[in-house]
């Protein structure tokens, strides 16, 4: 269960995040929605621990990991710019959580193989990324984010470069998959439609609180 605990943050004297606090179980998938601004990549990154909270506190089953760096947290994160690199294969970006796990390199590419085969990407293994479409690199994006299992998924947009029925297809492989690997999910999208196929709760961000939608 991922937690957090009375968590606020500013900006100056702008009030961004007041008080917040949320539950995201095992396998649930939670959506976060509110306008352009209010908030919600900056609380991800929180959680993400990649900036720390003005108050409050991040845990994770039952343990405080506000202090814990971003790497220790074994959650993915997949941000609005999917970050891959630029100097590494499909396969290679894929395979390279695997392999900083110090999992042997071929048997971290075969695992990236199977992945990139359910992402329907296994014909651009080879190809450098820079060569793939914008929604090719999006599945890129994902396949990489969950392949090493994390505990948390952290995802802002993750479907947004996609078209209309890719974006179906690979929001159910996504579910289903978040469902069976137990993930905790949160999900910042400004799509309310999307947020409502994916997710079974919905909370909205709105003048730094946060209300429950849905
Ligand atoms: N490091 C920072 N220093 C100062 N202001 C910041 C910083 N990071 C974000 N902000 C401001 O905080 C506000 C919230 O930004 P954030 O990206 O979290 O919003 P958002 O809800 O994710 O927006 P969007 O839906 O447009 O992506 C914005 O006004 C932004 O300019």
């Amino acid at each position: 269960m991922l937690e957090l605990r009375h968590i606020s943050q500013n900006y100056g004297d702008r009030v961004l995040l007041q008080d917040i606090n949320l539950q995201v179980a095992a396998g649930e998938i939670v959506a976060l929605l509110g306008p352009s601004g209010s908030g919600k990549s900056t609380l991800l990154s929180i959680v993400a621990g990649l900036q720390p909270p003005l108050k409050g506190s991040v845990w994770f089953d039952g343990q405080d990991i506000t202090r814990v760096p971003p790497e220790r947290r074994h959650f993915a994160l997949m941000f609005q710019d999917f970050a891959l690199f630029a100097h590494l294969n499909v396969l290679d970006n894929v395979a390279f959580g695997l392999v900083e796990q110090r999992l042997a390199k071929s048997d971290a590419r075969a695992r990236a193989a199977r992945m990139l085969e359910r992402f329907g990407l296994l014909d651009h293994a080879r190809h450098k990324v820079w060569t793939l479409s914008g929604g090719e690199q999006q599945r890129v994006a994902l396949a990489r984010a969950l392949i090493t299992n994390p505990r948390a998924l952290l995802l802002d947009e993750p479907f947004s470069a996609l078209d209309a029925e890719l974006r179906q297809g690979l929001r159910e492989e996504f579910c289903r998959h978040i469902a069976a690997a137990g993930m905790a999910t949160l999900l910042v999208t400004h799509d309310e439609a999307e947020a409502r196929a994916m997710a079974a709760r919905g909370v909205r961000l709105v003048d730094g609180q946060l209300r429950a939608a849905w």
